[in-house]
């Protein structure tokens, strides 16, 4: 064949602090693995890189870069899949436009980000940077459902060495606000779509006049899916922003907005905007059409408006004044003025909250201290975890890491379960009417009467990946022997038909007494019941639990999500292991250009390769992948006990330190072991020579910080700079190879 062979391993490239991290610890793994005869090989899938590999037409042949994405978006459904997953930037748009102007800064010539287009060229590079924009990564190469936990030795780790806790008091004003109705959580219709109903459904919308309008066709729903449909009212949602602007000025607290605007990118963006909107509507109201001439767009966040309007005193002084009369807003930098709603990527639940819970309920106000919070998630689907969460820690006080036991998840999310597909079937409703779900044999799956700017959308959950996430529970729960619940709600519709897809399995297999069905609310409050007394529990939950939850627990019990097992059992046989379960932590990079310490923690890297090796152990009957595999787990094992984690503070061991002692580890662990001897031979040395100059890598790594460094760019950075600044030991260099 012609094709060239696929690498055993293939490692992703990403963006921000876990590429930068990679930069030094994948020489490293390459090093190693090839003396075992293992390929690593690696694929583009940073945003710069996928913006690139969208717009050949605009390159020069040299500048050009092939699709990775979608090359991996194949290898995920081979039974030849090995892939570690880092993170990278799921784009929102002011970080996309930040990336496209960098990019036509070092020559290339992409076109600007269309935020009107009007001519056919526009209206095609706004469709080839919308589908890069958001979560556009994970659903493609999530071809599998979701299985994370803490390593055993990770989270012993954790109990011997606690992170530190804020104090909750039962006095604390901090809460969780949702809407009381009109939200997405009460307008939900669900339905499992029959043999006969299968096929090319359509979205419709009808008019008050009778105008028809296909908003989007050939949704393909085979039969099995279960299809949910439903909307947020844009006036319901003014109403309750604008009672909740009121309510945390009258409770003092700080105002705050919870959104997953990277991950549904078509629904929270627009409510971002519309708490944008409602938070300076005195300036909304007062200087609409300069806004709109400038072109202001409330869902770009405060950041991008203020940008555009900074020429105007007048108007700047109202945005100002308009803030100063508001209750004062929970800060993302206090120093910088940088608040929730500048950037709509900026506080994204999922790392937000937990971490605001951690904290004893405490933000960070504009006066750079911490205060009690109102947490406003508008939609109720999800928001009573942390309601609920909130209210538990007020009442009994903050968790003990030390003797907490530990909550592991499994996800429904293979084929783009749940809300994770939503994106192309979520709109922005032009005009009052109905919006129905038409199935392809005509069937009226749902019906909603709607008004002008309501969110409505529909999202689904194919049969094969809903049986498979039953399964792995079931495998999960043997493997623990510990409580398991099924997170869903028999009162909410779509929970429901899950529910009617999860007991007969469960009976069938024998297994149901093994499992427990309870609503989000009120499995929080068991598990975390269960977790106080030191016992472990199995949270079993669709797409958007998996994601809260799985930086939740992690970040009470291990302080961060950064050190999770996260493996992805791919439906056709191959591996996808996500290096923890964390995003790509911007103000890391920050760090590292100011004073050159990366505090970024490899040990999610660490677990994947373990992990991954292991698996091509299997997959390819390759002893030496086995062996390889056993002494990363001694590695990271190692990192642990000897506590070479990274530090946060410049001048103390960082990133780059810590992957020094993993391969002094890997390197013992290899030299010592007896199923390879011919291995053995090859690491001696190379374990005693990394011994022996400790002390000296160590100075050359410490010699380095506290200045600042230039990477060339940020999205995009320059491979030989950013290299030296990752690589600064000429002896470790050496002595890799
Ligand atoms: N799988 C994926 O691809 C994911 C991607 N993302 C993307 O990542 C970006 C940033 O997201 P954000 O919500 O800020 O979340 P991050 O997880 O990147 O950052 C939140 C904070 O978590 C801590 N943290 C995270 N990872 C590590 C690590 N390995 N070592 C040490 N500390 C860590 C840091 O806290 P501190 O500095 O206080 O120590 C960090 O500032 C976004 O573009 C988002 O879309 C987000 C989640 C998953
Ligand atoms: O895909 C994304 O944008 C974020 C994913 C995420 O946060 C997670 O999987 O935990
Ligand atoms: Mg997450």
């Amino acid at each position: 064949m012609a094709e060239t062979q696929t690498p055993d391993i293939i490692y992703t490239q990403v963006d921000e602090a876990p590429e930068l991290a990679s930069y030094s610890l994948l020489p490293i793994i390459r090093s190693f693995a090839d003396a075992a005869g293992v390929s690593v090989g690696t694929r583009d899938i940073s945003l710069s890189g996928r913006i690139l590999a969208a717009f050949p037409d605009a390159l020069t042949e040299a500048q050009k870069q092939s699709d990775d994405l979608a090359i991996l978006g194949d290898l995920v459904k081979t039974p030849d899949a090995n892939v570690i997953k880092l993170p990278n930037i799921s784009a929102s748009v002011p970080q996309l436009v930040a990336a496209i102007k960098e990019l036509q800064g070092q020559g290339y010539a992409l076109p600007d980000y269309p935020e009107a287009p009007s001519t056919d060229a526009e209206k095609k590079a706004r469709a080839a940077y919308d589908a890069i924009k958001g979560s556009a990564v994970n659903p493609v190469l999530r071809e599998g459902n979701s299985d994370r936990r803490a390593a055993n030795a990770v989270k012993k780790y954790a109990m011997a060495n606690p992170h530190s806790m804020g104090t909750w008091s039962k006095d604390s004003k901090t809460k969780v606000s949702s809407m009381s109705g009109g939200d997405f959580f009460s307008n939900e219709k669900s339905l499992t779509l029959t043999e006969a109903q299968a096929g090319a459904a359509k979205i419709v919308h009808v008019a008050a006049d009778g105008t028809e309008t296909v908003l989007k066709d050939g949704v393909s729903v085979p039969a099995g899916t279960v299809v949910d449909t439903t909307f947020m009212s844009a006036k319901a949602l003014d109403k309750f922003l604008a009672e909740q602007i009121e309510e945390t000025k009258k409770d003092g607290t700080l105002f705050s907005l919870h959104m997953k605007a990277t991950m549904m990118k078509v629904s929270d963006p627009i409510i971002f905007g519309h708490a944008v909107r409602e938070y300076l509507k005195p300036v909304f109201d007062k200087y609409g059409d300069e806004l709109k001439a400038a072109g202001v767009n409330p869902n770009a966040g405060i950041g991008d408006m203020m940008e555009r309007i900074k020429d105007n005193a007048e108007i700047t002084q109202a945005v100002e004044g308009a803030m100063d009369a508001r209750p004062p807003m929970y800060m993302v930098n206090s120093d910088k003025g940088i608040t929730n709603l500048h950037v709509p990527s900026d506080v994204i639940i999922d790392a937000s909250m937990p971490a605001l819970i951690r904290a004893g309920g405490k933000g960070w106000g504009p006066d750079n201290k911490e205060h009690d919070t109102n947490c406003v998630i508008p939609d109720n689907s999800y928001a009573p975890v942390y309601e609920e969460s909130i209210n538990y820690f007020k009442e009994t006080g903050a968790l003990d890491p030390t003797t907490s036991g530990t909550v592991q998840n499994i996800g429904l999310m293979a084929q783009k379960a749940e809300e994770y597909g939503s994106h192309p079937t979520t709109f922005e409703i032009p005009a009052d009417g109905t919006v129905k779900m038409i199935a392809a044999n005509g069937d009226v799956i749902s019906e909603h009467s709607v008004e002008a700017n309501d969110i409505w959308r529909a999202a689904s959950a194919r049969k094969a990946p809903i049986e498979d996430w039953v399964q792995l529970a079931i495998d999960r729960q043997k493997a623990e022997g510990c409580e398991a619940i099924f997170w869903l709600d028999e009162n909410r519709a779509h929970d429901a038909e899950l529910i009617a897809y999860v007991k007969p399995i469960l009976e069938a297999k024998g297994v149901a007494d093994k499992f427990q069905i309870m609503s989000p609310a009120k499995a929080t409050r068991q598990t975390l019941e269960t977790i106080r007394k030191g016992e472990n529990s199995i949270a079993i939950t669709g797409n958007v639990l998996r994601d809260y939850l799985t930086d939740l627990f992690p970040i009470l019990e291990l302080g961060t999500s950064a050190k999770m097992l996260s493996i992805v059992k791919l439906m056709q046989g191959g591996g996808l292991f996500e290096t923890g379960a964390g995003g790509s932590a911007p103000k890391h990079v920050q760090q590292l250009v100011e004073e050159n310490h990366l505090r970024w923690d490899s040990l999610g890297e660490f677990c994947a390769l373990g992990e991954s090796l292991k698996f091509l152990a299997d997959q390819k009957d390759n002893a030496k992948a086995a062996v390889l595999g056993k002494a990363v787990d001694a590695a990271t094992q190692g990192i642990l006990d000897n506590n070479k984690s990274p530090s946060r503070k410049v001048g103390e061991p960082d990133n780059r330190a810590s992957h020094y002692y993993f391969a002094l580890y890997w390197a013992q662990a290899l030299a010592s072991q007896s199923d390879d001897a011919a291995l053995a031979e090859h690491f001696a040395p190379i374990a005693e020579k990394l011994a022996a100059n400790e002390d000296k890598i160590m100075a050359e790594l410490a010699e380095v910080q506290g200045k600042p460094v230039d990477l060339g760019g940020y999205f995009h950075s320059d491979p030989a700079k950013t290299e030296a600044v990752m690589r600064p030991s000429a002896t470790l260099n050496a002595i890799i190879g």
